[in-house]
């Protein structure tokens, strides 16, 4: 897979901390990512991948730590020392959330056509009809029948909801996107094509991403680099490759050979 090597990251995670009560969820995480890099974070449950993804995701402000993004000016930016307003519109705009539960990141009773359009709206698109053909463009880019424009995600079945939550992300075109899960909870012909079309839009936009997944397959086919989580700590991290061929740590060793060992 080829490695993009831009000059400077586009996320700078450094010492970040977050305990829930005396529990330590996560302890010292630091990586960067560079822009249009897919980074996979691995881990049994309960390993702090979400607790991860949420501290960087400005979700939930850890403990300790810092995070930094690299705004389109080039200035690289302290998320948690942006206002609460700055943090919104780089959540709709320069940054995805796509959630395992799709209900969590759609609005089910509102059309489809209208679920893409909204972060257009919010950057300020009015016209109905660019909103309405940018919205069918995008139908048919995630593989919905632009014909169910006007239908609620309600009536989707659950990876046609996903594919529309991706749209619905990816519509402003953002530079980052994080992803919980995004695979789990569907059938296994259903994720595979999940995973191709993930696959064909982060390289057709070049987009950075960071994918929490407890499915390693998930991370050999998306990700061009991975950190693997134990116990609220990174204990190994590299190019997927390397990692899934020779892990160093005894931890992956045993994710990897539990999964050649059905
Ligand atoms: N809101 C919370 N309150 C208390 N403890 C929490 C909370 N959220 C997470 N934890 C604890 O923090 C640790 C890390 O949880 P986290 O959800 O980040 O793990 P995970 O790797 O994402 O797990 P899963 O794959 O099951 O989602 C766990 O011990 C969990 O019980």
């Amino acid at each position: 897979m080829n490695h993009p090597e831009p000059a400077a990251p586009l996320l700078s995670v450094r010492n970040v901390s977050k305990r829930y009560g005396d529990r330590v969820a996560l302890q010292g995480a630091s990586f960067d990512l560079w822009p249009g890099e897919v980074l996979a974070v691995v881990g049994e449950s309960g390993s702090g991948k979400s607790t991860l993804l949420n501290a960087i995701a400005a979700r939930s402000a850890p403990d300790e730590g810092t995070v930094q993004f690299r705004q389109r000016s080039g200035e690289l930016q302290d998320i948690y020392a942006m206002t609460e307003a700055q943090q919104r519109l780089l959540a709709r705009t320069d940054w995805g959330f796509v959630h395992q539960n799709a209900a969590d990141g759609l609005r089910m009773d509102v059309s489809a056509g209208a679920n893409v359009g909204e972060r257009l709206m919010g950057l300020g698109e009015r016209h109905y009809g660019r909103l309405r053909s940018t919205a069918a463009d995008w139908l048919q880019r995630v593989e919905i029948d632009a014909a169910r424009i006007d239908d609620a995600p309600r009536t989707f079945s659950g990876g046609m909801r996903q594919r529309l939550q991706i749209a619905r992300n990816l519509v402003t075109q953002p530079r980052l996107v994080f992803m919980d899960e995004p695979t789990s909870g569907l059938d296994v012909s259903v994720q595979a094509r999940l995973l191709d079309l993930l696959r064909q839009l982060t390289r057709q936009m070049q987009l950075a991403a960071i994918i929490v997944t407890h499915d390693l397959a998930v991370a050999r086919l998306l990700a061009h680099r991975m950190v693997v989580m134990q116990r609220g700590r990174v204990v190994e991290s590299g190019l997927t490759d390397q990692v899934l061929d020779d892990p160093q740590h005894p931890y992956t060793q045993l994710l990897v050979s539990s999964v050649l060992q059905p």
